[in-house]
C-alpha cells in the first residue's frame, strides 16, 4: 500500500509553493520573482517573439461601437485562441491548482503540528496578467486597467477639456490645436524636443506632478519591461485630445528614435482606441486595442520597426486623451524636468 510507506503525517509538511508566469518572450514558466530578470535576457538574447508565434494566450477587447465591426479590433496576427478558450484555459488551470492544493489539504488535515499550511494564490489572475503583459506585437505590451475610475476622472478634469472653450486653468499650456502627425489638440512638459531642427532644449514647463501617478504605475505593472524596470524616469510628457467628429486621427508616424528613448509609455484617458501598427519595412500590419485606462509601451521592434497610427475610425466616445512620457537623449535631472 502506497501509504504505508509515507513518513508519519507530523512530520510531512506542505511543499514550500512558487508562484510561476509565462515569459511572455519565450513562453516558459518561470518563478515570478525571477520573471524580469528571465525576460530582459531573454530579448537581450534577441528572442523578440515574431509577429504571431508567441504561445502565451492573448485576450482581445471587443470596443463596443455600434455600426462597428468588432472583430476589427482583434490583433489581425492574433493567434487562433479565442477569449473563451483562454477563459477555459485559465479556468482549467484554476481547476488543476485547486486539486493539487485540496490533495496537499487532505495531506495536511492530519498534520498535528498546528502550522498553517503555505497558500499560494490562485493562478487566474496572474495568467490574465501575464496574457496581458505578453507582447502582441513584438516589444509591445498593453497593461490594462492601471488607474482607478475615479483617477481617471482626476486627470481629465486636471488636463481640461479643449472642446469646452478652455482649458482646465491650474494646467498650463493651454490645449492647442496642432497639425503634426495628424489633427488633435495637443499639450507638452519636460525637455522641449524640435523635431525639425532635431535638437533638445531644457524644459520651460515641468511636467504636473499631478502626472507622476503615470510614472508609478508604469514602474509598477511593468518592472519586467525591457528598458523600463522600477526606475524608469520619462523626461518629457505630451497630451493629445482627440474629438473624433472633429475629424482627429494620428497619422503613421514613430517617434523620433534619436532624440527619445528606447521606451515610450502612453495612457489611455477617456475612451478606447484602436492603434494600428505597419512595418515599416514589409506589408504586415497589426491593430491593438488601446482600452482608456490602460498603459501601452513601446519598445524594440514595436519601436525601431514599425510605425504607428489611429484612423478617426477608430477613436471611440467624444473625446479621448493620451499621455505619452518619454525620456528624451538630453540628459536632465528628474527635479529639472518634474514640478
Ligand atoms: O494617442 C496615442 O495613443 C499615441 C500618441 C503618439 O503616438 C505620440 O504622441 O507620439
Ligand atoms: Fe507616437
Amino acid at each position: 500500500m502506497a501509504g504505508a510507506t509515507r513518513p508519519p503525517a507530523a512530520r510531512r509538511r506542505a511543499p514550500a509553493r512558487v508562484l510561476l508566469q509565462a515569459c511572455p518572450v519565450c513562453g516558459r514558466l518561470r518563478p515570478s520573482t525571477e520573471l524580469a530578470t528571465h525576460v530582459n535576457a531573454c530579448l537581450d538574447a534577441g528572442n523578440w517573439p515574431s509577429s504571431g508565434a508567441q504561445t502565451t494566450t492573448t485576450t482581445t477587447t471587443t470596443l463596443d461601437a455600434p455600426g462597428r465591426d468588432s472583430a476589427s479590433a482583434v490583433p489581425s496576427h492574433a493567434p487562433e485562441v479565442s477569449l473563451t478558450q483562454n477563459v477555459n484555459v485559465n479556468k482549467k488551470r484554476a481547476r488543476e491548482e485547486k486539486d493539487k492544493d485540496k490533495e496537499e489539504e487532505e495531506e495536511v488535515d492530519n498534520d498535528d503540528s498546528h502550522e498553517p499550511a503555505k497558500r499560494v494564490a490562485a493562478p487566474t489572475t496572474s495568467s490574465f496578467l501575464a496574457a496581458w503583459n505578453a507582447p502582441r506585437l513584438a516589444g509591445h505590451f498593453v497593461l490594462e486597467n492601471v488607474i482607478t475610475e475615479a483617477a481617471e476622472l482626476d486627470l481629465l478634469r486636471f488636463l481640461g477639456d479643449p472642446t469646452k472653450g478652455s482649458s482646465s486653468k491650474q494646467c498650463e499650456p493651454m490645449w492647442r490645436l496642432r497639425h503634426f502627425n495628424g489633427t488633435a489638440y495637443g499639450k507638452s512638459w519636460g525637455i522641449q524636443t524640435n523635431l525639425a531642427g532635431r535638437t533638445q532644449s531644457p524644459p520651460s514647463l515641468r511636467i504636473p506632478s499631478a502626472l507622476r501617478c503615470v510614472v508609478d504605475a508604469v514602474r509598477e505593472r511593468a518592472s519586467h519591461v525591457p528598458h523600463i524596470g522600477s526606475t524608469w524616469e520619462p523626461t518629457e510628457a505630451n497630451a493629445i485630445a482627440y474629438v473624433p467628429r472633429l475629424g482627429h486621427s494620428l497619422e503613421p508616424h514613430a517617434d523620433d528614435r534619436n532624440l527619445s528613448g528606447p521606451a515610450i509609455a502612453t495612457l489611455s484617458l477617456g475612451a478606447d482606441a484602436i492603434m494600428t501598427f505597419t512595418e515599416e519595412k514589409g506589408t504586415r500590419r497589426v491593430r491593438v486595442p488601446l482600452p482608456r485606462r490602460s498603459i501601452a509601451i513601446q519598445t524594440g521592434p514595436s519601436r525601431y520597426a514599425w510605425l504607428h497610427s489611429i484612423q478617426n475610425g477608430d477613436l471611440q466616445g467624444e473625446l479621448r486623451v493620451s499621455l505619452t512620457f518619454r525620456r528624451g537623449k538630453f540628459e536632465m535631472e528628474r527635479r529639472d524636468c518634474w514640478e
